[in-house]
């Protein structure tokens, strides 16, 4: 009997360096030495001699896989298949019918027992060691050769077994730098590469013609039996995948894979099950191809480049009461805000403050700005004597960008306020109405926050809102403010402020003291510092030597901050909006993930389920996206797909009946809000109150929450859109890791966008790659009909086109907000055109991100219609109003602009498609979307104008000015 012979083999000769030179000699030098080996019998046989018998095979070429001789007592494995295939030729006595596939051992026991057991010839297949070294070598990415340096043991990638996978996967969870360490996306990219190489072997070998006994093992069965089906569970679980992957498309089955961790436990599990028959196999793919060779693509690791961030320090260990404040100050400060040091920026500019001096600020998102300005300003103010009133009026004036910003800025003031009773803060941010503003301001607000186009509007409409003994100005966010949009009314309120005290008549007024603040600088804000600062000293709080040498010089000196502007990083140049030091929170982890377009939906949701699971009961985040439309989408669907909330009244039947399924929501308790300009201020207050209150929630949101808002315990934020510039990013991850908390920002990408992590490290910005298959990871435990991470991946997919398809409310939200997205991945300023480009982009394939099954062409046209104007508070006004008309105008011009400046880009576009009309026979537009006039680009054009991106935060929600004459002064 020789059905269970094992036999260990030990190839002498390691020729490993050498064959690295000359892999072919060396081969047959090691076949030579090799001809005679020892082997030891398993259990205790003892030692038999053998010969070595070879054919010849053709040198380096790849053989066929299959390998049995009809002699052969088992058959091969698939590793023995691999081993053979590289094996050149050898010297050796040959045997006529021995095949090609095989090693051939003439063994002659030692012993005459042996001899009598085991017969003159038997066959063995043999795995040495070297030949397998040798095959891994060719065509090894720098993904892989990184990963594999981590791992010690150089193991080939093929067939990575169960365990290998899940304990990469653990070590994944919190990886020092996955760059270098072996990531799932390394794994499974590796799997999926080997696959392939393995299906082209196959093929090849197919075609070069199958053995007989292939063949014969083909048909003899009759039953679609796989050639090299054994009770190897690996091998089982790959004949089950197969007969699931039959279920679905052929796209999805030959991206599966035999997947990684949970995949290959539940089909280790029933591996039976899955053999006996694919229509009973429970696993199931959606057809829905969401997979391609796009994803091998993302997977890419793009490494990092040598950045060195901008550092700063946030807290100094100096305390409240060193700065010689009021001790009720102190005190209070202490109590309501349990602060009792001071941050670095606070450090540094309430004293300059105190001492009346205007200031330029620049300093790091969440380091305490707001204090820096307003403890010193509620100091100065409780000092003056005799006693302000109410009647004095507006003594200091804040004006940021956002009603939200309103509303937290005047919380805060009415905290810093509490110990003064008669200093009395106020704020104009829309909602109100009219009149109760102005009986308001009638009555006397001496601190106002307000936005600027509410602020303008009053000043233009309400008598008794008088500036002329404004004492100190502030312009919070200041770079944003001076963004064309905001700019007008802001010169328009420091020229009204210039003029009123120009014109009063009392020559005793107090000075104008003026602060400017931001994490970001601009060009813009430079022109502001010059215009109205009156020699402001710049206070930059990053650790930087270039900015160290400004902070000592007293007074502003313009040369002095074009210097700061154009210090050079070294990393060539590049010329964009933001134009000084951009710094970025120690404690925030940045990182950036590739995501193919048509997963991008399946991996927030999975990201999101991946969170949750983390900290289901305290888990917060903001979601940015780029227009309201795709934050009314999103909300409605991933509430409806993922959470089961109930949206309206009529989904109430269809709820109750949907909760008699068993199937638990992917992010079951995850409450989602959205905020964005287009809600009405009632609304907006609402979900920026909720949202603050809430334990476990997510934000949907545009731009209007990118600036200044402050919520402490927000863990993460996803930019699901990229932003329009580095200012919009540093802003936007703000929103985290706020006071020297920890936090983490993910930043989407579609591959074809991945260049912009370049962009990022050229402003000093040092971003690491994240790992969409980490994410999807969290989708297969929880499918019951999964089998792998791209099967849960589909059906999740399938969920949401389903939903689609079944409410057609839905689908005209998803196509609306489609659209949107396309107009506004249009609008990209110049510099960033190359990476956002809206011809590269493969908008099929983005249309699926949106659930939508259909291609852009058919529904684009019928859903670029402009909608109606946003719900405001406005005055009515009747049919035929010339002010209506006027109204519609000017609410048509802001509506265009967003809070992230998409004037400046539309504005940019329509010069540019101007210019090209002004040349008659000049040359096609080389950018956006209404050049060229072929393919995309003409589809993008028959979309017509860009607008209504998101409402504009400076609207003031109060009719125009040519509207004044008619109504009656307060
Ligand atoms: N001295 C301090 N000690 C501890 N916490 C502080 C201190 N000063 C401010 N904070 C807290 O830090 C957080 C961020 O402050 P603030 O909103 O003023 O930052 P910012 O610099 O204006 O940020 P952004 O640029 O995003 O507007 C707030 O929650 C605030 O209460």
């Amino acid at each position: 009997m020789v059905d269970n012979i094992s036999l260990n083999v030990t190839v002498k000769p390691s020729a490993r360096i050498k064959q690295q030179k000359a892999p072919l000699q060396a081969a047959k030098k090691r076949a030579q030495k090799s001809e005679e080996f020892d082997f030891q019998f398993n259990a205790g046989k003892p030692k038999v001699k053998a010969t070595v018998v070879r054919r010849r095979a053709p040198p380096l070429k790849a053989a066929p896989t299959t390998s049995a001789v009809s002699s052969a007592t088992k058959p091969p494995t698939p590793s023995v298949s691999s081993t053979k295939s590289t094996v050149p030729a050898a010297s050796a006595a040959t045997k006529a019918n021995a095949s090609n596939e095989d090693l051939m051992f003439n063994v002659s026991a030692s012993k005459p027992p042996v001899k009598s057991v085991l017969g003159d010839d038997f066959m063995l297949n043999v795995t040495t060691k070297p030949v397998v070294v040798q095959k891994a070598k060719p065509k090894i990415t720098r993904a892989e050769r990184l990963g594999r340096k981590q791992r010690q043991q150089a193991k080939p990638l093929t067939k990575l077994s169960e365990e290998q996978i899940t304990r990469a996967l653990k070590s994944h969870r919190k990886p020092k730098n996955p760059n270098q360490l072996p990531t799932p996306g390394d794994l499974f990219r590796a799997q999926l590469e080997e696959e392939r190489r393995q299906r082209r072997r196959e093929e090849e070998g197919a075609e070069e013609g199958a053995s007989e006994e292939e063949k014969q093992a083909k048909s003899g069965e009759g039953a679609p039996k796989k050639p090299h089906q054994s009770s190897d569970s690996e091998e089982s679980a790959e004949s089950g995948e197969e007969s699931a992957a039959s279920d679905g498309e052929p796209d999805e089955s030959s991206a599966a894979s035999p997947a990684a961790g949970e995949a290959s436990k539940k089909a280790a599990k029933k591996p039976q099950k899955a053999e006996e028959s694919s229509a009973t196999n429970r696993f199931r793919t959606k057809k829905i191809g969401l997979f391609d060779q796009s994803d091998v693509e993302a997977l890419k690791q793009l490494g990092q480049r040598a950045v060195k961030p901008v550092k700063e320090t946030i807290f100094t260990g100096s305390k409240i009461s060193t700065l010689g404040l009021h001790p009720h100050a102190v005190k209070n400060l202490e109590d309501l805000l349990s602060i009792r040091e001071l941050t670095s920026v606070q450090q540094k500019t309430i004293p300059e403050v105190l001492q009346g001096k205007d200031v330029l600020v620049r300093s790091q998102t969440g380091s305490g700005k707001t204090l820096a300005y307003a403890l010193p300003l509620v100091e100065l103010l409780q000092k003056q004597q005799p006693r302000i009133q109410r009647k004095d009026g507006v003594l200091a004036l804040v004006i940021v960008p956002t009603r939200e910003l309103v509303m937290q800025t005047y919380e805060l003031i009415q905290k810093l306020v509490k110990p003064y009773t008669w200093i009395v803060p106020g704020s104009l941010l829309g909602g109100e109405s009219r009149k109760s503003e102005k009986a308001r301001l009638r009555k006397g607000i001496n601190i106002l926050i307000g936005t600027p186009g509410r602020l303008v509007d009053h000043l233009l409409h309400t008598a008794s809102f008088k500036l002329t003994k404004l004492q100190f100005l502030i312009l919070d966010e200041a770079d944003r403010l001076l963004e064309l949009g905001y700019e007008r009314d802001v010169k328009q309120l420091v020229e009204a402020i210039d003029k009123q005290r120009a014109e009063c008549e009392d020559k005793q007024l107090p000075q104008l003291q003026r602060m400017l603040l931001s994490a970001t600088l601009t060009s813009q804000v430079q022109q502001l510092a010059g215009l109205t600062l009156k020699d402001p000293l710049y206070i930059d709080n990053s650790d930087e030597a270039a900015s160290a040498a400004l902070k000592g010089k007293d007074g502003y000196q313009k040369e002095s901050i074009e210097a700061l502007l154009e210090v050079d990083d070294g990393l060539g140049e590049y010329q964009e909006d933001v134009t000084g030091v951009l710094s970025i929170p120690e404690n925030l982890q940045l990182s950036y993930v590739v995501v193919p377009p048509k997963l991008r939906l399946v991996a927030l949701s999975s990201l999101l389920a991946k969170e949750v699971d983390a900290s289901p009961k305290q888990f917060k985040a903001i979601v940015f996206m780029s227009t309201t439309e795709m934050v009314n989408f999103h909300h409605d669907m991933l509430n409806e797909a993922l959470t089961r909330r109930v949206l309206d009244e009529e989904d109430e039947q269809e709820k109750s009946d949907s909760d008699d399924d068993d199937d638990v929501p992917l992010l079951q308790g995850l409450r989602f809000f959205k905020l964005h300009g287009s809600m009405t201020q009632t609304e907006r207050q609402g979900v920026f109150r909720g949202f603050r209150d809430c334990a476990s929630c997510v934000l949907l949101a545009t731009d209007v929450v990118g600036r200044g808002i402050d919520v402490p315990d927000i863990k993460l934020v996803v930019q699901y859109t990229p932003p329009q510039t580095t200012a919009d990013f540093v802003h936007r991850v703000g929103r985290t890791a706020r006071a020297g908390r920890k936090g983490r920002a993910v930043l989407f990408l579609a591959p074809s966008e991945a260049q912009f992590v370049r962009h990022l490290e050229k402003k000093r910005i040092r971003i690491q790659q994240g790992d969409m298959y980490a994410y999807l990871q969290t989708l297969l435990p929880k499918d019951d009909e999964a089998r792998t991470v791209q099967e849960a991946a589909s059906n999740l997919q399938h969920k949401f086109q389903t939903l689609l398809e079944d409410d057609r409310e839905l689908h005209d939200k998803s196509c609306k907000a489609f659209v949107s997205w396309m107009k506004f991945y249009s609008t990209f300023p110049k510099e960033l055109k190359p990476i956002f480009n809206v011809r590269i982009a493969h908008m099929g394939h983005f249309a699926k991100s949106f659930a939508l099954k259909e291609a852009p062409s058919k529904f684009a046209a019928q859903h670029a219609a402009p909608k109606a104007a946003p719900p405001t508070n406005r005055l009515t006004y009747t049919e035929r109003d010339p002010e209506k008309i006027q109204a519609q105008k000017r609410a048509k011009r802001r509506f265009t602009t967003t809070v992230s400046g998409e004037v400046r880009q539309l504005q940019q576009r329509d010069g540019g498609a101007q210019n090209q009309h002004q040349k008659p026979g000049g040359p096609p537009s080389k950018g956006g979307f209404m050049g060229g006039g072929v393919g995309r680009s003409s589809f993008m054009k028959s979309l017509g104008k860009s607008r209504a991106l998101n409402m504009s935060e400076f609207d003031s929600g109060l009719p125009p000015e040519g509207a004044a004459k008619r109504r009656k002064q307060a």
